[in-house]
């Protein structure tokens, strides 16, 4: 393995930076590590938090599972080291920052960015899904921009096994699939499930089961309530690709090796990714 990930790392091998945003466990620093002259994310969590949260071994099998995962799609996790107080993981830098924000920014995104953007997320889970990993929360806010404008899948929330994982509701139910929602035994079609809605986001700006209230979200996804405001216009094909994923019965769903072969996504998306 690189030395990155066996070498015993310390704060004294970074020049630790501005803060670039803070999450649920501390705060994530642009670093240099001193001896590469390398940018880095440097993820800093603060144990205590991590032990009233009780997620500790939670982060230590994402750890695991993001620190072996190789895509150009995929945020790499370099290695990580912990202290008194605190643990730290060296991720790589997305020098764009966050997609939310951008599709705040934008509002939607034109049908070729879309594209590209699903296009890549696709070869993404398809190498996630070959190495038996599903992902479970693809959302705006878990993924990143790298430098060439190019995704990064940035959560560490990747499950392993296809087992059912009782899901915390604190994050939004808009991107969890019927079975999800309902809770029984899921598998990686959850997966094209949410990029089908993350798909539906990018291209009018909201997620297709929206609703007030949390009930009503539930319902209008058991239900598939999948409707298709006449503003922004939007491609048929862009539809009809998205109407083949938001299907109830998960073995029916588009297989992300065939939506990669999607007249859409054949015309749209920028080859390069
Ligand atoms: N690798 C990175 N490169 C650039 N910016 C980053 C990186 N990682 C995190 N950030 C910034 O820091 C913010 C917080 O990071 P992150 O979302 O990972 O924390 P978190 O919310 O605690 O983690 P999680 O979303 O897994 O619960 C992000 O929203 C983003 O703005
Ligand atoms: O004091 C520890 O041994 C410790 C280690 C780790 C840890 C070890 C490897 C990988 C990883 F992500 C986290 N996490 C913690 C969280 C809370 C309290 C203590 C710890
Ligand atoms: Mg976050």
């Amino acid at each position: 393995v690189s030395e990155a990930a066996q070498k015993r790392w310390t704060t004294s091998d970074f020049d630790v930076g501005k803060p670039l945003g803070r999450g649920k466990f501390g705060h994530v620093y642009i670093a240099r590590e001193i001896r590469s002259n390398h940018i880095v994310a440097l993820k800093v969590l603060f144990k205590t938090q991590l032990h009233q949260s009780q997620v500790e071994h939670q982060l230590r099998r994402e750890v695991e599972i993001q620190s072996h995962l190789r895509h150009p799609n995929i945020l790499r996790l370099y290695g990580y080291f912990y202290d008194q107080k605190r643990v730290y993981l060296i991720l790589e830098y997305a020098a764009r920052g966050e997609l939310y924000k951008e599709l705040q920014k934008c509002k939607y995104f034109s049908e070729r960015r879309a594209a590209t953007y699903v296009a890549s997320l696709a070869r993404a889970l398809i190498y996630c899904h070959g190495k038996h990993v599903i992902h479970r929360d693809i959302k705006p806010e878990n993924l990143l921009i790298g430098a060439q404008g190019e995704l990064k899948i940035a959560d560490f929330g990747w499950s392993v096994h296809t087992f059912n994982r009782r899901r915390t509701m604190c994050g939004t139910l808009d991107y969890l699939p019927p079975e999800m929602v309902k809770s029984v035994e899921h598998d990686a079609s959850v997966d094209i499930w949410s990029l089908g809605i993350l798909c539906y986001e990018f291209l009018y700006g909201v997620p297709p089961f929206e609703a007030r209230e949390h009930s009503e979200t539930y319902k209008r996804i058991v239900q598939v309530d999948l409707k298709f405001p006449p503003k922004p216009i939007v491609s048929s094909y862009a539809k009809d690709m998205i109407s083949q994923m938001l299907v109830k019965e998960s073995t029916q769903r588009l297989a992300l090796h065939k939506l990669l072969e999607h007249p859409w996504i054949v015309q749209n998306a920028d080859p390069s990714g």
